[in-house]
């Protein structure tokens, strides 16, 4: 049966020799794996790094750029670049492609977020390989996804992809990193993603061009298996793994993916919106959403913190302000303080007009426990 798959490559795989440059080999070979897929029938989408990295190469310079307005300069230049690359190997085989920049923004805004989908459905019937990266060069420090892992995650979730491959520069996740600790274990298998908070070390940065080392492939595991996405931490110099995994050979790390339990809006609320603040709720309320399905009202708020519109999407967290559900709140905080505590039926005394009975009805409530 045709599978839709999201292919994630990073700068550490797309580069390499001393200089930085190009890894024409395996991107060929990527190539040919990807367009084999489209040949079977099977939807693909490739998310790629190297923007900055292929754009630095190109103008010379010798350390990823620092500065934001240099960054995004750089990445105007690799961009391009890159796709001219991928364009000129996926020509060959007559595969046409498309390139999609995408800024978080892009995914915080529901009706763009619905464009996005429909664009990849068209693609996708036109038999297109959409290209996907971040939109470096507008991108801004608080609406950017920062790291193509997460981007990948998210986009896999909306497309609903059978796989997630995140290709990198190991061959899967350890224990520990494998560069600094020789005595690292190998992670095959992965079913419970937080047992494996207690396991294993990621670290902070990961290789010299890559941004997000191991913490940000778990964490687009996360958002990817949550969706019903099989993920897998593989190694990018060897593209083929990617059809052996998928004939069912073991290779790489592989993360089981959950039942798929809410709907598409729920997980856009979940994953794709920015929390803009949080709700502290006492254990009678934690459990009502948590074990009831119930939704939220105000005699269950004991805190609020951050300042946030009505709309706008807030974490709710238990008594120690573990997070345990997000969703998208009837009140601004200035509102919501007036009234924690409060029943229901005060609601309207005390604010002053009459407005929803809940603080977030459950339809627009996602346990993220
Ligand atoms: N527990 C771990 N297992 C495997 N690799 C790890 C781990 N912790 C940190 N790393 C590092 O993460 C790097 C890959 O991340 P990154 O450089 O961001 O790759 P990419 O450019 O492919 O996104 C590896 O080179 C490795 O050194
Ligand atoms: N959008 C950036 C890549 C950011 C990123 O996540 O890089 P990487 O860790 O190499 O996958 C670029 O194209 O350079």
């Amino acid at each position: 049966m045709a599978q839709t798959i999201v292919v994630k490559i990073g700068t550490s795989s797309l580069t390499g020799g001393k200089e930085g440059t190009l890894a024409l080999a395996t991107i060929a070979q990527l190539v040919d794996v990807l367009w084999g897929c489209r040949q079977r029938g099977d939807r693909v989408v490739l998310v790629s790094s190297g923007a900055v990295g292929v754009g630095a190469v190109r103008l010379g310079l010798q350390e990823r750029p620092q500065q934001l307005a240099q960054k995004q300069a750089v990445a105007a230049v690799g961009q391009g670049h890159l796709m001219r690359m991928y364009d000129d190997l996926f020509s060959m085989l007559h595969q046409p492609i498309a390139q999609i920049l995408l800024t978080r923004q892009n995914f915080v805004d529901r009706q763009s977020y619905l464009n996005i989908f429909n664009t990849f459905q068209a693609l996708f019937d036109l038999g297109v390989i959409p290209i996907v990266n971040e939109n470096d060069t507008v991108a801004v420090d608080e609406l950017k996804f920062g790291d193509n892992d997460t981007l990948s995650a998210l986009v896999a979730s909306l497309v609903e992809a059978d796989w997630l491959f995140l290709l990198t520069d190991v061959d899967r996740l350890y224990s520990a990193d494998p560069r600094l600790d020789k005595t690292a274990v190998p992670i095959e298998r992965v079913q419970s993603l937080a047992a494996l908070e207690q396991t294993v070390q990621v670290g902070a940065a990961g290789s010299p061009w890559g941004t997000g080392g191991m913490a940000t492939k778990i964490r687009a595991a996360e958002i990817a298996t949550e969706a019903g996405v099989r993920t897998v931490i593989t190694d990018g110099r060897s593209p083929t793994n990617i059809l052996k995994v998928m004939a069912g050979e073991s290779l790489g790390t592989q993360f089981e993916p959950k039942p798929k339990t809410i709907n598409a809006r729920k997980r856009w609320i979940a994953r794709a919106l920015i929390p803009k603040g949080e709700l502290w709720l006492d254990a009678g309320a934690v459990k009502a959403i948590t074990e009831g399905g119930c939704s939220l009202l105000a005699a269950g708020i004991t805190k609020v913190c951050g300042e946030f519109q009505a709309q706008d999407a807030v974490k709710l967290c238990d008594p120690d302000g573990a997070e345990v559900a997000r969703g998208l709140v009837n009140y601004n905080n200035d509102e919501v303080r007036r009234v924690q505590g409060q029943q229901s039926t005060e609601l309207a005394s005390i604010l002053g007009y009459s407005g929803a009975d809940t603080i977030i009805h459950r339809d627009n409530l996602v346990v993220t426990l």
